[in-house]
C-alpha cells in the first residue's frame, strides 16, 4: 500500500517562523508565534477585494457555535466545528479528505458555561492536535485523521472541566489549558511531548489546599495573596487558561492569559481581599519546563469575571523613542494593555470602551478602582460586564498601519448581591425584568441601564487611541484578520463577511453568510492564488440564547478568491413561531417554576419570549406539542444528542410542570409586552 503524503510533515517551529515572512500557509491558530494574524499576502488587496467571490464552501455538519480559525498547511485545511469535530479538506477545492470525531459524551455539554465550541487545531511534524470538549488531547495523523496518541488532560474528573481552546505547539511541547471557572475548578496548563504524548510539565495558575505543600515557588508566592478564610480551594479558585497563548522563541518564553476567580465574588473567595494571584493575569513561563518567569495582573482580586484569557499579540514597537518588545492585550476588563514581554513591566493601559469599575491605571500598573464596584450589598451594573468588552474573538495587528483591529462587545448585565454573583452569570442583559416576574434569582433582577452594542475598533497601541471604528447593531461580532493588502476582514453577528480598508475603515466588500459569524478568518496562497477563509456558525456564550439574524444555517467554511464564481449555498431561515399558548397551567406553579427554570434551564435557553433564542431554542417559542410533552422530553434524555441533559433523578414530573408553568406565564407576559411594541 502506498504511503499517503503527509501534508503537515514539514511543519515545525522553524517552518512557522519562515512562514511568517511569506504567509503562504496558516500553520497555527494565530498564524505565527506572535499570534498577530497579519498576513503578508497581497494577492487580495484594497484594489481588487471588490471582485472577491466564493471559491468553495464546505458543510461542517454542525449546529452549535463554530469558533475555529482554519489552519492550512501542505494544501490541506484543518478546521474544527462544535463538539470538537475536526475536518480536513483540500484547501484549493474544498473536497473533504477526512473527519475526526472524538465522540464527546453529550452529557458533558452542560459542564461548560459557554457552548460546546472549539477554536481549532495545532499542527507539528505530521500530526494534528485537537483537544475535545470533555478534556482529552488527541494527536492525529495529518494524512489520515487516525489518532496516534491521546491523553486525558483532566486532573480531577469530579470537577466540571471543559476544553474549548486550540492547543499550541511551543518548543516541541503541545500545550493546553482548560475552562470551568464559572462552576468551580482550579485552572492549570499542561505540556505534552508533541511526538510521544508524554507529560512534560503542568503549571497551576492558583494555589491549592494550603494544608498541602505548594507545587512550586510560584504557588507559594500566590498563596500569600489569598485569604484562607474563603476556602477558595473548595470551589477551585479559578484562573482557567481557556484560550490565549503566544510564544517568543528568542526569549524562550511562552505567554498565557489566566481567567476569573471561582467563585466570582471575592468576598466569598478571599474575604480579607488580596490580589489572588495569578487570576486575570498575563503570565510568562519557560515553555520547556513550565517554570514561572513573571506575571502582570490586569485585574487584581478579580470580582467581575474579568478574565485575561482574551487573545494577546506580541509586537515590537517604538514607544517614547525606545524599541520595545511588548505584549498587546485587550481583555474583558475594557483596558488596552501594553506590557514589556521581556520582564512583565507595565508600559501603559487605556480604556478602549466605557468602563466604570476603575478610572484608569497608575504608573505602577495598578488600577484606580471605583469602590462601588466591589460593593456586594447593592446591585452593581459593572461596565464592561462578564461578557467582556472583549472576549475570545481574536484581534489582529498590522505592522504597516500600526493598528490593532478588535471586536468590542457591549452586553449589559447587573450583578446582584445574592448567589447570582457567584455563578448565574450566563443570562444576557436587559432581558429579565421585561418578563414581568419577580426574577430575583436572576443576575439581572435589576434592569441594566446600558444598551447592547457591537463595534470594530482600530486601535493605535503606541498612542493608546482609537483611530477608526465601525458600529454594529448587535454585540458578538467575529474575530479579525489583517493583510499587507491593506485589508481587515471580519464576520459579523448579523451574518455577513466584510472587508474594510485597514487605514481608514472604509467598507470595501461584503457578502452574506449562512448565520452569524464569530470565528476569525484566515488566508493562504496556493499556486500564486490567495484564498480567504472563514468558518461560520453562530454560538458562544451570547450566541446560545440570542441571535442577530434570521439566517441560522449549519456550520460551514466559506473560502473566497478574486474572481471566485462558486454559488453561495442557500441559507436556512429561522422558523418564526408565535409565543406558545393554549396550555392550561396552575398559577401557583409559576413561583417555584421560576427558581427551577433559572437553576436548570436559563443558561442555555435564556428567558422565554424575551430572548430570541440562539443556537439553542428559546422555550417561549416552543410548539404546543413540545410543551405538552415537556416532562417526557426533560426526563428521558430525548434531546441528549443536542447536548440537552437528561434530568431524570434531578427533577421530577411535578417540577417539570412547574417549569412549564413559568415558561407559559412568561410567554403570556412577553405577548402582552410585544403587543405593546416591545422588540422580539
Ligand atoms: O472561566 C472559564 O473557565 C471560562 C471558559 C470559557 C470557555 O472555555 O469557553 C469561557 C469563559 N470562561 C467566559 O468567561 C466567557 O465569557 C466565555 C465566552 C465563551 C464563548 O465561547 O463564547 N467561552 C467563555
Ligand atoms: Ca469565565
Amino acid at each position: 500500500q502506498q504511503a499517503l503524503r503527509n501534508p503537515a510533515a514539514h511543519v515545525d517551529e522553524a517552518a512557522i517562523r519562515a512562514n511568517a515572512a511569506t504567509g503562504r500557509e496558516w500553520p497555527s491558530y494565530g498564524l505565527n508565534h506572535s499570534e498577530n494574524r497579519f498576513s503578508p499576502l497581497r494577492g487580495v488587496s484594497a484594489q481588487n477585494v471588490d471582485r472577491l467571490g466564493l471559491a468553495w464552501s464546505h458543510d461542517l455538519g454542525s449546529r452549535r457555535g463554530v469558533q475555529a480559525t482554519p489552519v492550512v498547511v501542505g494544501g490541506v485545511m484543518y478546521v474544527t466545528a462544535s463538539w470538537s469535530v475536526v475536518h480536513a479538506v483540500d484547501a484549493r477545492t474544498g473536497a473533504p479528505l477526512w473527519t475526526f470525531d472524538p465522540e464527546v459524551p453529550r452529557e458533558h455539554g452542560e459542564k461548560g458555561c459557554c457552548d460546546v465550541v472549539n477554536r481549532g487545531v495545532a499542527v507539528h511534524r505530521g500530526k494534528v492536535y485537537v483537544a475535545s470538549y470533555d478534556g482529552r488531547l488527541f494527536a492525529l495523523d495529518a494524512a489520515t485523521g487516525k489518532p496516534v496518541w491521546q491523553k486525558d488532560t483532566i486532573a480531577d474528573r469530579s470537577r466540571p472541566y471543559t476544553i474549548t481552546g486550540a492547543p499550541r505547539v511551543l518548543a516541541g511541547n503541545v500545550v493546553i489549558g482548560n475552562g470551568g471557572a464559572e462552576y468551580g475548578v482550579r485552572g492549570y496548563l499542561t505540556a505534552y511531548d508533541a511526538e510521544t504524548g508524554e507529560q512534560r510539565w503542568r503549571w497551576f495558575s492558583v494555589p491549592g489546599d494550603p494544608s498541602k505543600p505548594p507545587e512550586d515557588e510560584s504557588m507559594a508566592r500566590a498563596m500569600r495573596t489569598w485569604d484562607p478564610a474563603g476556602k477558595w480551594w473548595e470551589a477551585g479558585g479559578g484562573g482557567t487558561m481557556w484560550d490565549t497563548m503566544a510564544y517568543d522563541p528568542e526569549l524562550n518564553l511562552m505567554y498565557v492569559g489566566t481567567g476569573n476567580g471561582s467563585p466570582w465574588n471575592r468576598n466569598l473567595r478571599s474575604p480579607a481581599g488580596g490580589d489572588n494571584l495569578y487570576l486575570s493575569s498575563i503570565v510568562a513561563l519557560d515553555p520547556r519546563t513550565g517554570e514561572y518567569k513573571w506575571h502582570y495582573q490586569e485585574t487584581p482580586g478579580d470580582h467581575w469575571d474579568f478574565t485575561a484569557t482574551q487573545p494577546m499579540i506580541l509586537a515590537d514597537l517604538t514607544i517614547d523613542g525606545r524599541p520595545r518588545k511588548v505584549v498587546l492585550h485587550a481583555p474583558k476588563n475594557g483596558f488596552f494593555f501594553v506590557i514589556d514581554r521581556t520582564n512583565g513591566d507595565f508600559i501603559s493601559a487605556r480604556n478602549f470602551t466605557e468602563v466604570n469599575w476603575a478610572t484608569g491605571f497608575d504608573p505602577e500598573g495598578r488600577p484606580i478602582e471605583n469602590p462601588a464596584a466591589r460593593n456586594t450589598d447593592q446591585p452593581f451594573e459593572a461596565i464592561p460586564t462578564a461578557y467582556g468588552a472583549r472576549n475570545w474573538h481574536p484581534m489582529s495587528f498590522n505592522p504597516q498601519t500600526g493598528l490593532v483591529y478588535m471586536p468590542v462587545h457591549g452586553v449589559p448585565m447587573t450583578l446582584t448581591p445574592d448567589q447570582g454573583w457567584r455563578m448565574n452569570a450566563n443570562l444576557p442583559g436587559r432581558l429579565q425584568s421585561a418578563s414581568g416576574w419577580n426574577l430575583g434569582f436572576l443576575v439581572n433582577a435589576v434592569e441594566p441601564k446600558a444598551k447592547p452594542f457591537g463595534r470594530l475598533v482600530a486601535w493605535d497601541p503606541v498612542k493608546q487611541i482609537e483611530v477608526w471604528g465601525q458600529a454594529y447593531d448587535s454585540p458578538w461580532n467575529g474575530g479579525t484578520l489583517t493583510t499587507a493588502g491593506d485589508l481587515v476582514f471580519q464576520g459579523t453577528a448579523d451574518g455577513r463577511f466584510v472587508a474594510y480598508h485597514a487605514r481608514d475603515g472604509r467598507k470595501l466588500w461584503e457578502t452574506p453568510v449562512g448565520s452569524g459569524a464569530v470565528a476569525a478568518p484566515s488566508t493562504y496562497e496556493i499556486d500564486g492564488e490567495q484564498y480567504v477563509s472563514i468558518a461560520v456558525g453562530w454560538g458562544g456564550v451570547y450566541g446560545i440564547v440570542q441571535r442577530a439574524t434570521e439566517r441560522v444555517s449549519p456550520g460551514r467554511v466559506y473560502t473566497f478568491k478574486v474572481g471566485g464564481t462558486a454559488a453561495m449555498p442557500a441559507a436556512v431561515q429561522a422558523e418564526r413561531r408565535p409565543l406558545v399558548q393554549g396550555i392550561a397551567y396552575d398559577k401557583a406553579d409559576v413561583e417555584p417554576g421560576t427558581g427551577l427554570y433559572v437553576a436548570n434551564c436559563a443558561a442555555c435557553h435564556g428567558v422565554p419570549g424575551v430572548n430570541s433564542g440562539g443556537n439553542v431554542p428559546n422555550l417561549g417559542y416552543s410548539t404546543r406539542e413540545t410543551l405538552e410533552n415537556l416532562p417526557h422530553l426533560v426526563l428521558t434524555g430525548a434531546f441528549l444528542g443536542n447536548g440537552m441533559p437528561n434530568f431524570a433523578g434531578r427533577l421530577d414530573e411535578a417540577q417539570v410542570k412547574q417549569i412549564r408553568a413559568f415558561i407559559l406565564a412568561t410567554a403570556d407576559t412577553a405577548r402582552t409586552a410585544q403587543a405593546a411594541g416591545a422588540p422580539r
